[in-house]
Order: C-alpha cells, then sequence, then structure tokens
C-alpha cells in the first residue's frame, strides 16, 4: 500500500507490558485520513501508551502499527515533520515565554502557521509574554496544543486535550479541533469525557484494561439494542423490579445496573412512563433524572465493563 493511501493510523493486535501490568491487550485499531477518532476510557486503561507508541515514543511488545504508512519505532525521522504531538500535561522550560516556546517549536518546521495568528486563535493573545510556569493550567495545555499544531501536521495526537480547563477554553479547543477536520487533518485524540467524544470524534473506541470493548460512531454506540428504547432513572437501591416488571406491559426488561440506577427497557410509550412513575408513587419512591431515550456513551460503557469513565 503507497503511503498516501494508507489510513493515518492501523494498529493490529498491540500488546505493551510494564513488568507486571498489562496497559496495552491486543490493540485493533484504524483511524481513516482526515477523521477524528477518540479513544475513550477511564484512567489506566492504556490510552497514553497506545498513542505514545503511534509517535515512537515507546516500542510494543507486539503486534504492527502504522502510522500514515510508516513504522514509528523504525521510521521515526521521516514521520516526526508530519505529525503533531499534544503529549499529557505539557511540558516547556518553565522560564520561557508563551511566544518565544511557540516561534522556537514554528522555527524547527518546514512551513509553519503564523505563532501570533494560532496564540491568538486559541485565546493567548494577551499572554504571550507571560513566562511559561506563570500560565493557568490551561493555559500552559493551549500552548501545548499550539505547539502541536504549528508546524501543519497531517495527522495529530492529542492526549486529553482539554483536561483541566474551564468551559471556556474547551471550547475553544473543541473549535479548533473541528477546524483541523475541516482542513483535512487526522486527529487521534484520547479522553475520558464523553461530551467530547460525541462532539468531536467520527469514530469512538472505547478501551478499558487495554482492550477495545465497542467502537464505532457515537451514534451506533448509543443507539438503543434490538431498536427498544430506555426509560432511566435513579432511586433508592434494590427496588422490587420483579414487581415493578409485573406492572408494565410484556416485553418490558427492568435492570439495575448499578446500586440505585434503574433502566427500563422495551416499547417505552406515554403509558409505560405513566405507569413506572404511578408504581414508584404507590412504594414511596422518587424517581430521579427520570429520562427517556438514547443511552449516552457513559450508559454504554458501564454496561460493557461495569465501571463509570471517571474513575
Ligand atoms: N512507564 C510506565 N511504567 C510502568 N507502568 C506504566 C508506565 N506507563 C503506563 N503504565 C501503566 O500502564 C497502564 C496504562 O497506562 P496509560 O497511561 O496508558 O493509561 P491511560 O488510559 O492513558 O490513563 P490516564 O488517563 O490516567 O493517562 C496503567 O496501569 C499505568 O499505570
Amino acid at each position: 500500500m503507497s503511503n498516501a493511501d494508507s489510513p493515518a493510523v492501523e494498529l493490529r493486535g498491540l500488546r505493551k507490558r510494564f513488568g507486571g501490568t498489562v496497559a496495552v491487550d491486543g490493540l485493533d485499531l484504524r483511524l481513516e485520513r482526515g477523521h477524528v477518532l477518540a479513544l475513550l476510557g477511564p484512567n489506566g486503561a492504556g490510552k497514553t501508551t497506545t498513542v505514545e507508541i503511534c509517535e515512537g515514543f515507546q516500542r510494543p511488545d507486539d503486534g504492527s502499527v502504522r502510522v500514515l504508512g510508516l513504522d514509528p519505532a523504525a521510521q521515526g525521522e521521516a514521520l516526526r515533520p508530519r505529525i503533531g504531538v499534544m503529549p499529557q500535561g505539557g511540558g516547556a522550560y518553565p522560564g520561557v515565554r508563551a511566544d518565544e516556546m511557540l516561534r522556537l517549536v514554528a522555527s524547527c518546521t518546514a512551513d509553519p502557521l503564523d505563532p501570533a495568528w494560532l496564540l491568538e486563535t486559541l485565546g493567548l493573545g494577551s499572554v504571550g509574554r507571560t513566562p511559561y510556569k506563570r500560565l493557568s493550567g490551561g493555559q500552559q495545555q493551549r500552548l501545548s496544543l499550539a505547539c502541536a499544531l504549528v508546524g501543519r501536521p497531517e495527522l495529530v495526537f492529542l492526549d486529553e486535550p482539554t483536561a483541566g480547563m474551564d468551559p471556556q477554553a474547551r471550547r475553544l479547543v473543541w473549535e479548533l479541533v473541528s477546524a483541523l477536520r475541516r482542513d483535512g487533518v487526522s486527529v487521534l485524540l484520547t479522553t475520558h469525557l464523553m461530551d467530547e467524544a460525541e462532539a468531536l470524534a467520527d469514530r469512538v473506541v472505547i478501551v478499558d484494561h487495554g482492550r477495545a470493548v465497542a467502537e464505532g460512531t457515537a451514534a451506533e454506540l448509543t443507539a438503543p439494542e434490538d431498536g427498544l428504547q430506555e426509560l432511566r432513572f435513579r432511586s433508592q437501591s434494590s427496588l422490587e423490579l420483579d414487581l415493578l416488571l409485573s406492572a408494565l406491559p410484556e416485553g418490558c426488561q427492568a435492570t439495575e445496573p448499578r446500586a440505585g440506577e434503574y433502566v427500563i427497557r422495551g416499547v417505552i410509550d406515554p403509558q409505560v412512563v405513566s405507569t413506572v412513575t404511578a408504581w414508584c408513587a404507590r412504594h414511596g419512591v422518587l424517581a430521579q433524572e427520570l429520562r427517556v431515550g438514547k443511552r449516552s456513551l457513559e450508559d454504554v460503557f458501564l454496561e460493557l465493563t461495569g465501571r463509570e469513565l471517571r474513575s
């Protein structure tokens, strides 16, 4: 396969362990050119290790890795000018000013974007002369993102790009990632924020314990199983679901996937909603956060793994 036709990233059977810890456990993944792929998973799922292997900073124990058609471990020199990397937690010389830092990185690339424009776009125009160590965590993150993008990369790796940012800064970063996508840049991002994955990614790979447990568009992943709808609510734990079920039409299922969280699956019509709330009222149960509709990515993750994304 020629370099230009190959996917932006293709991983097959990727494995990496650190001593007794299995960080990546047979991961397959494919990012098409010009797409945004989100690796969604809780802390310790193996997201950073996967990204660092793609960037050539770690060597896998097993499996094949192709990034823009190249092997990052063996062809790093050819690959590096074509990718942008925003590592988790950023990093720079503590005393360097924001604009100096960005200009320095720009000077190492063949055809950089205008650093002043990039700082402005990321809301850093007013802190260009501020030393790195005096920037807020969110500003440091945005400077790190600017450094990843200034060389006009074909492919960008963003490891938890909005961690620690306030909502306004997060919105700026989301807009920038959407703009990258419009410009045909491929993006692999990691996150444990489902709304981030949902807002930005063409495809989402849910990872847990170094393995992909589900993959698809956010809409595919959250579509109700079997075309059935869901009614969800929270309440005290251990409600007598058999009793509730006996009040509902045939074909409905009722489960408590986690203590105090209830899911009714079936054809959810107004009558079913009314039956559930009436049953709750009869039993002195306050049904909170009652909603009818599709599952969230968080629900999907919980159902697949029994754990929450935000661990
Ligand atoms: N250099 C290392 N030495 C030892 N263990 C490591 C190393 N790097 C990662 N690990 C372990 O591998 C597992 C996966 O870590 P990784 O950082 O890839 O997960 P992650 O999904 O990115 O999590 P986070 O969101 O916390 O960054 C964890 O158990 C972690 O402690």
